[in-house]
């Protein structure tokens, strides 16, 4: 049984140390990072958790090496970070310290993991000892196409796997590597602290992998680039004015109303489509009308008609298309870009869904600016805001829109499909969440106004967790602007650096038990759960100047919706486990059957 330290040494050693710390010179953090690896000399502390805050992340990577290699500490003991705080009462724990101040039901999220080899061992030396570049582990592949052909063995890596190959190679090759594919390479991170120095780098014109078959089709098409594939001064110059209208909270929720009926009409059409065994037949295609009505509703403050039993054929096509779109894009945007040269197949047939997506993406967006011209009662905010900010021109508005029309779609259905599926498998989680639908209503007297939604915190879990076991955009990502030092190795500036987002996830040392659908864990607080692995929940949005445009309206229009179908249904899954494939976002393998079962039946 591991021996408690008492908190108040903890505290006091911690303290001086720290203080010490900010007084040093770069010259002595190392001897004092050698001292803070014994900060408790008796070998008997085992196992025991360091946490350490206000401790800078070379200095803390530098203190888990030593940590790890050091003969007292034990190979268990696990320190870990956090952001700098005001309270320094709170920084440092020993395991024992913070379980028994915490009376957590979560407990065992707390338990230092198994191993913790990839945490500690794997971190790197500081920057003084920097490896090369050309040192950094990975694949080995061959001159000009890498390691392209072993995606298409039989039994080799799949590109619509792309996430689990990268957790398996980041668990053969450590916290850093590198993989060229064809003539693209990508230098893979799995450690958030060492992906956080790529963060804190970004310069005014974040730039990710670019989704060049968009472009070279935009292009070809004399369209504007959009914000996902526009760069530099283009991309600023639209993202400034749409982040205005879309990253801001009391802008989004202005829509929250509008959302709200389209979410209660939604739990009706699922009512009235459910089969015999109770099943909502094509329930992505359900999603995916929800999903376009409530972002139509943001743009064109109407309503398209989607989710009622006659949508029309325009919405239907749409649908169909960009499904289509996107599962397209996936090989054209991993094989050689031959299509650049010629149109290949696999390009015409991106192409031809391409072509039916944006002619009614335009159409939809041309109708309502030119609807604004003429009649004084037709209104959107958005579309009117971008005309008027002056920064752009109708051609580059309409660019936008269309581009909220296809990016917020696929992304949101998927999402909410892995969530109803996570739900319908896991019923502790989902009776925890309908209980707490259930106190909401009986506290507010009757339904939920959406802003009372807004505030379910175990709702707000509930999507958190699911976008962690399914991170339908697994693959966050910069080009870095200068040279830097990642987990130990020099990174060339103009390098592609990726996130192993699923990896991370994934990965036991950042969460416990990260199989299991345990919202629970996001409602930790800071001192029970590591904030740098909390704000890894963030990552799935991309970051900085670049994230996620469309997040606040995701998560209203999520929210609102999971909460009306879980207080309307009790949700069961009774078929053979669905598993995620990449189809650009992460999309299930197969149609997903769940038993929609009415609570009041
Ligand atoms: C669950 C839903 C969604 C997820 C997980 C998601 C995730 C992401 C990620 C990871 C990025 C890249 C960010 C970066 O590079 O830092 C991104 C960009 C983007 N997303 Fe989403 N997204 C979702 C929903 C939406 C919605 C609803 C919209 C539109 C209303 C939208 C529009 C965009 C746009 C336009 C960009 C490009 C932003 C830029 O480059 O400035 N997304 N999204």
């Amino acid at each position: 049984m591991a021996r408690i330290m008492p908190p108040t040494e903890s505290s006091r050693t911690v303290t001086s140390f720290l203080k010490r710390w900010r007084k040093s010179k770069q010259a002595e953090k190392h001897s004092l990072i050698k001292q803070a690896a014994h900060f408790n000399p008796e070998a008997n502390l085992q196992p025991s958790v360091f946490i350490m805050s206000a401790l800078r992340n070379v200095s803390l990577r530098a203190c888990k090496a030593l940590a790890a290699s050091n003969s007292v500490m034990p190979s268990s003991a696990r320190v870990v970070s956090t952001s700098p705080r005001k309270d320094q009462s709170a920084v440092a724990l020993t395991f024992e310290d913070a379980v028994a101040a915490k009376t957590c039901p979560f407990r065992k999220s707390l338990e230092p993991p198994r191993d913790t080899g990839s945490l500690t061992a794997d971190l790197g030396s500081e920057p003084a000892e920097v490896k090369p570049f050309s040192q950094m582990p990975g694949p080995q592949g061959l001159p000009f196409i890498g390691t392209l052909l072993q995606y298409f063995k039989k039994d080799g890596p799949k590109f619509n796997k792309m996430f689990e190959v990268q957790k398996q190679r980041s668990e053969e090759f450590g916290p850093i590597y590198k993989e060229q594919i064809g003539n693209f390479r990508t230098v893979i991170v799995s450690s958030p602290w060492e992906y956080k120095k790529l963060m804190r780098a970004e310069g005014k014109y974040p730039n990710r992998k670019p989704m060049d078959p968009i472009s070279h089709y935009r292009l070809a098409r004399d369209m504007g680039l959009g914000l996902v594939t526009a760069q530099g001064e283009e991309w600023y110059k639209q993202r400034s004015a749409v982040s205005k209208k879309m990253l801001k909270l009391t802008e989004v929720a202005k829509f929250a109303g509008h959302m709200a009926d389209i979410a209660d009409d939604f739990v009706t059409r699922l009512d009235s489509v459910r089969d015999e065994a109770s099943e909502v037949p094509q329930l992505d295609k359900e999603l995916f009308k929800w999903a376009l009505e409530s972002i139509g509703t943001f743009l064109f403050e109407d309503r398209l008609g989607c989710v009622g039993n006659n949508p029309s054929s325009m919405t239907k096509s749409f649908i169909e298309n960009l499904e289509g779109f996107f599962k397209a894009l996936q090989p054209l945007l991993y094989n050689l870009p031959i299509y650049k040269l010629v149109p290949t197949k696999m390009y015409k047939k991106f192409e031809g869904h391409a072509d039916k997506l944006f002619e009614i993406g335009h159409h939809l967006v041309e109708k309502k600016m030119s609807e604004m011209q003429t009649d004084s009662e037709s209104k959107s905010d958005f579309l009117q805001y971008l005309m008027d900010n002056g920064n752009m021109d109708s051609k580059e508005v309409t660019s936008v829109a269309v581009e909220m029309l296809t990016g917020g779609v696929e992304t949101v259905t998927n999402t909410m499909t892995w969530c109803l599926y996570t739900l319908a498998k896991n019923p502790r989680a989902q009776n925890k969440m309908y209980q707490e639908i259930r106190e909401a209503k009986e506290n507010a007297g009757g339904e939920l106004s959406p802003e009372q939604i807004a505030k379910l915190p175990y709702v707000k879990a509930v999507v958190k967790e699911t976008l962690r076991k399914y991170p339908i955009t697994y693959a966050t990502s910069r080009f870095n602007d200068s040279d830097l030092e990642i987990a130990g190795y020099q990174v060339p500036a103009g390098s592609h650096v990726q996130a192993n987002l699923f990896g991370m996830y994934h990965n036991a040392d950042y969460f416990y038990q990260p199989e299991e659908f345990l919202p629970e864990r996001w409602l930790m607080s800071g001192q029970q759960m590591d904030p740098v692995v909390k704000s890894l929940y963030h990552l799935v949005w991309g970051h900085g100047a670049r994230m996620c445009i469309g997040r606040r309206i995701a998560e209203q229009e999520m929210h609102l919706a999971l909460t009306k179908i879980v207080d309307k249904f009790s949700l069961s899954y009774h078929h053979d486990d669905v598993e995620p494939v990449l189809n650009t976002v992460m999309t299930p393998d197969r149609p997903v059957r769940i038993r929609f079962t009415p609570r009041d039946q």
